[in-house]
Parts: structure tokens; sequence; C-alpha cells
């Protein structure tokens, strides 16, 4: 394997407003940059700055020869215009994968994106490590955000999978997760899939991190997923847990992302 020493890669943080969740989350990234030796920059604005502010700030991370990553943290303030925002990060530097044309190509199968979004990514590499088959399976997704389901649903088409997409508009998404191998949930719901939507030997990929009140935690609150934890357990095959699951694993593909993107820079290619 080629090392070159000198070259360190860099991912840039924009993270505005002071939502708890938010910047406990990019606490998660800083972290996992550190563990790495990823250099990490961290823009922080207030919630009342103006889009202009933002996307001067995305520029000067464009410009810095040092960033090879930079993700703009969501959700950003309502009054904001999120694709104008994304539209702003350089396509190399889109390490989030969120950047119009790179969602475009995605969707695509004739081009491909220069990055996919870090959930969904961690989702495939979940079940493609675990040695679970994607070509031919029906996956039920719940969610079809631009975060998480939407990138998911693509990429497991890629994938050959038979993909059916649940939202908040569907009506009886149990009978759609039953006939379902693989549960992708992504709803920001705690325990909206019980052990009873699911198929005797389904696996399970529970994404969503929902804080729920907790006075014997420290900070009041605690972490759980979508799922009935307790009750899919007993039906599935093999299930993630929250916290503990999918989690680490975006921040693992986000890391992967940045040090693809440096690579690409100083012209390495394993
Ligand atoms: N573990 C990880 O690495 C990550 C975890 N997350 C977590 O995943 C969850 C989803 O995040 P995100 O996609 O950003 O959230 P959004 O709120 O942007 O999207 C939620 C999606 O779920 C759908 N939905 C909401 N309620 C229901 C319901 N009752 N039944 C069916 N579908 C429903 C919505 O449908 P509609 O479009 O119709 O409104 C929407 O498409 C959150 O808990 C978040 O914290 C997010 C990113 C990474
Ligand atoms: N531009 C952008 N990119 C994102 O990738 C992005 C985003 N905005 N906005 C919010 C969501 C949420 N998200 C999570 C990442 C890691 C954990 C994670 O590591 N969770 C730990 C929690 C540990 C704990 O608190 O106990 C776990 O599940 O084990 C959770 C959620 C990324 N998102």
């Amino acid at each position: 394997m080629k090392r070159s020493v000198g070259h360190v890669p860099g991912l840039a943080v924009v993270l505005v407003g002071d939502r708890r969740d938010s910047e406990s989350y990019v606490r998660y990234k800083v972290k996992g940059c550190e563990e790495v030796g990823i250099k990490s920059l961290l823009a922080k604005l207030p919630g009342n700055c103006s889009e202009d502010e933002v996307m001067d700030s995305v520029s000067r991370f464009n410009e810095d020869p040092s960033v090879h990553g930079i993700l703009v943290q969501l959700p950003l303030p309502e009054f904001m215009d999120e694709e104008r925002i994304l539209s702003t990060i350089s396509l190399e530097k889109d390490v989030d994968g969120f950047h119009p044309l790179n969602v475009g190509n995605l969707a695509l199968r004739s081009r491909n994106p220069l990055f996919v979004p870090c959930a969904a990514k961690a989702c495939i590499e979940l079940l493609l490590q675990s040695g679970i088959e994607l070509m031919g399976k029906h996956v039920a997704v719940i969610g079809r955000s631009k975060v998480v389901g939407l990138p998911t649903s693509l990429l497991l088409q890629r994938h050959h999978a038979t993909v059916s997409v649940i939202h908040a508009f569907t009506t009886n998404p149990e009978a759609i997760t039953r006939e379902s191998d693989i549960v992708i949930s992504a709803a920001g719901v705690a325990n909206l899939v019980r052990g009873s939507w699911l198929k005797q030997g389904a696996v399970v990929i529970d994404v969503g991190t929902n804080p729920i009140e907790d006075p014997t935690s420290d900070y009041g609150y605690r972490l759980t997923g979508d799922v009935c934890f307790e009750e899919a357990v007993n039906v599935a095959s093999a299930i993630t847990p929250v916290p503990g699951g999918v989690g680490p694993v975006t921040i693992a593909m986000l890391l992967g992302n940045t040090l693809d993107s440096a690579k690409r820079v100083y012209g390495q290619s394993d």
C-alpha cells in the first residue's frame, strides 16, 4: 500500500443555531475525526444569521486547500433555503452527498455520484458486511428524506433490491413491512415498528435516533430507535440496536468519505 507522509485530511462542519441534538451529533463527528487523525474545523453561526452568511462560510471552506470535506449540519433554520445553501458546497468536497448534482447522479444509474450520503451508505454497509444478499430482496424503507430515506432507497435499487417507500401518508404501512425481507426505518418516531409489523426472520435496520425523557439519565433524556426492540428481537433474524447501531457506522462512513476526498486531491488511489 502506498502511504504519504504529511498530508492530513480535513473536514469542515458548518453548524447554524443551538439545537441540542445537532450540537451533540457534531461533537460525535469532531471526536471521530480526532480518533483517526482527520483535522476538523467548526464554523458555528447564530440561528438568526442570514442565508448569505452561511453561504460565505461554505465559500471560505471551498477555497481552503486544507479542507477536503464540508458538511452543513441539518436541519437549518426554517427560513433558510436548504437546497440553495447545499448547492454552494464544492462538488468535490460534498462528503455528505447532499449537493443536488450528487443526489441526481445517485438516482441516475448511468452516472456515479462523487459521494453517497453517510447514513444510507451505513445501512448498506451493515447489510453487506453481515453477508445479507440484496439482489431480488423486498426491502421496506420507512422515510423519504434527503438525509436518509431517499438515498437509502436509491442505493438499494442500485443493488437490485425491490424497494417499497413508506412515508407519513402511507396507509397500512404494516401490510407492506410484513411482506418485506428487510425493513429499514428512518421515520424519527419512537417505537413505530412493532414486532407484529415484521415477517418471521426479517432483517431490521433501525436508523431512528429519538430522544425520549428519562429522569434517571444524566442528560434527562435517552435515545431510542424507531423499532420496538424488545418485540422485534423475537421475530427478526438480525437487528441493529439504538444506540450503538447505525449511528457510529454513519460517522465511520463520513470519515471514509473525507479520506477518499483527500486521496483524490493528493492523487492516491488506495
Ligand atoms: N443513526 C444515524 O446515523 C442517523 C439517524 N437519523 C435519525 O433518523 C430519523 C429520520 O431522520 P430524517 O430522515 O432526517 O428525518 P425527517 O423528519 O427529515 O424525515 C422523516 C421521514 O419519515 C416519514 N415519517 C414520519 N412519520 C412517519 C410515520 N408515522 N409513518 C411513516 N413515515 C413517517 C416522513 O414522511 P413525509 O415525507 O411524508 O413527511 C419523512 O419522509 C431521525 O430519528 C434521525 O435522528 C438521521 C440521520 C442519521
Ligand atoms: N448534514 C448532516 N449530515 C448528517 O449526517 C446528519 C445531519 N446533517 N443532521 C442530523 C442527522 C443525525 N445524524 C446522526 C449521526 C450519528 C448518530 C450517532 O452516532 N448516534 C449514536 C448516539 C450515541 C448517544 O447519544 O448515546 C448512536 O446511535 O449510537 C446519530 C445521528 C446525522 N445526521
